[in-house]
């Protein structure tokens, strides 16, 4: 059987080509050949599935094409022999093949980004705009009966994503030290795939990325317009969601905002629960700050802070929590080499830039070049006479969010949608309010165009 295996390995790798021959026929060997059936050796049952769905054909071309009566390929999970090399022209004559490369079981760990720790569920600040994303979270962390598959967490910029799924592995593992857990960004997921091709260790990969028991991939959208990583990435979420495997992955939107992302991730990734993230409200910012107020008096013992700072924060740093974090961080810093209280002087001295920053009001010309940007429409179209409803509805949520995010009035706003009148403008301010209310996707639209300015 060895001599036969040796001699159909070149034709083997002729057909299936040297990649694909590396990575999934070179640890097989053939064990029997009885009635038709050519009964091969295979390390794993991965190994195995994939080889039978993919090369059961050329395996039979190969063995057939050395004289053996082959009709089928079965498939016996056992430890190739020595025999398991690469092919190679040279490999089918005298000189015996080489032994396989023995490689050290695959472990999570190796792949995982490092947890951190400090990302704890006990430190999160749960308010009204995140309380389903924390729940959602913390039921995946309990682990058990997968509910969700996959729980998909998505918001702007530092409202907490990455830090719940943190959360998330750390209970896991303290809840269970046996669950493998995997964390990494989609950018490293890249890496490592790219890498595992280069070294030709896919089937490592492959393995230890199908057999754990929760797999969390942070900043998913990295990996849109990423034919090859989101190929493996299909097959990965798949082979873990059939096995009842629990999948957390986070994004900076919802699955279908995802430019360059194939129609059928976006559809396997919406078909567990979908939480956004929604931005701060000033009582979750408050609460956040005086919990991070408390961590810093650990560090800075004895710095005393004035009435109405927080408040102060609060109230007009909106855009994140990391912003948030930073400001008090910087706060902290400067009161302790200066020796002084943080009082609201101090505050408005240090904090000048972010301050500025956070006051930046966006114009009611922005809106309509980020809307019509968005819709793909020209402005003289959006703010012009045409009633289409592909111009209709763009406007109207441009009117919209005029009158959210600026201070003008509605004839103001009237004036610079094309001289319209007020009750216009008011018209298209109810409908999308009535509308974001029974349609989550323009919801959402509007959301993201609204966060982008925000920006
Ligand atoms: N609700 C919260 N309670 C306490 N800390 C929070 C909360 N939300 C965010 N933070 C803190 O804000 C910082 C930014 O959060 P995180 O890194 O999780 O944001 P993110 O949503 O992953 O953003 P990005 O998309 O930029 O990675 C972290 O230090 C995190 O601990």
């Amino acid at each position: 059987m060895d001599k036969l295996w040796a001699q159909a390995r070149p034709e083997l790798e002729s057909l299936v080509g040297a990649n694909n021959y590396v990575t999934w026929l070179a640890p097989l060997s053939l064990r029997a050949i009885e009635g038709g059936a050519a009964d091969i050796a295979c390390p794993t049952r991965f190994l195995s599935d994939w080889v039978s769905r993919h090369y059961a054909r050329p395996i039979i071309d190969a063995l057939t094409a050395q004289g053996a009566a082959v009709e089928r390929v079965t498939f016996t999970v056992a430890a190739a022999p020595a025999a398991a090399a690469p092919a190679g022209p040279a490999a089918a004559g005298a000189r015996p093949a080489a032994p396989a490369r023995p490689r050290p079981a695959p472990r999570e760990d190796e792949l995982s980004a490092p947890i951190d720790t400090r990302f704890t569920f006990d430190n999160f600040i749960v308010g009204k705009p995140n309380e389903l994303a924390h729940a959602a979270a913390r039921r995946v962390a309990e682990g058990g009966f997968v509910t969700f598959n996959p729980l998909f967490l998505y918001g702007g910029v530092g409202l907490g994503k990455t830090h719940l799924m943190h959360a998330i592995a750390s209970e896991r593992r303290s809840r269970d030290p046996d669950a493998r857990v995997l964390y990494l960004s989609a950018e490293q997921f890249m890496y490592r795939f790219v890498q595992a091709l280069r070294e030709r260790t896919v089937m490592d990969f492959k393995e230890l990325f199908r057999t754990v028991d929760l797999l969390m991939v942070d900043d998913v959208q990295f990996i849109a317009g990423k034919d090859s990583t989101q190929e493996e990435f299909f097959h990965t979420f798949n082979a873990l969601v059939d096995q009842g495997k629990q999948i957390v992955i986070s994004a900076d939107r919802a699955p279908g905002e995802i430019k360059d992302l194939e129609d059928r991730i976006k559809s396997r990734l919406s078909c567990g629960l979908i939480v956004d993230l929604h931005p701060t409200d000033y009582e979750l910012r408050l609460s956040i700050l005086q919990s991070k107020t408390d961590l810093f008096r650990a560090t800075y013992p004895g710095l005393q802070m004035g009435q109405g700072v927080l408040e102060f924060l609060a109230h007009r740093i909106t855009s994140n929590v990391r912003v948030l974090e930073g400001a008090l961080q910087r706060l902290f810093a400067f009161a302790s080499l200066m020796g002084r209280e943080i009082d609201l002087d101090m505050t408005q001295e240090c904090l000048t830039d972010i301050l500025r920053a956070s006051d930046r009001k966006v114009s009611v010309e922005e809106i309509q070049r980020k809307v019509a940007e968005h819709y793909n429409i020209r402005l003289s179209d959006l703010v012009g006479p045409k009633r289409v409803r592909t111009l209709a509805r763009p406007r109207q949520i441009a009117m919209y969010l005029a009158k959210q995010m600026t201070s003008r009035s509605l004839p103001e706003i009237g004036r610079r949608f094309g001289g319209r009148d007020h009750t216009t403008i008011m018209h298209g301010v109810r409908k999308i309010e009535e509308l974001c209310a029974a349609d989550n996707s323009l919801a959402e639209d509007v959301q993201l165009l609204r966060r982008a300015l925000e920006a």
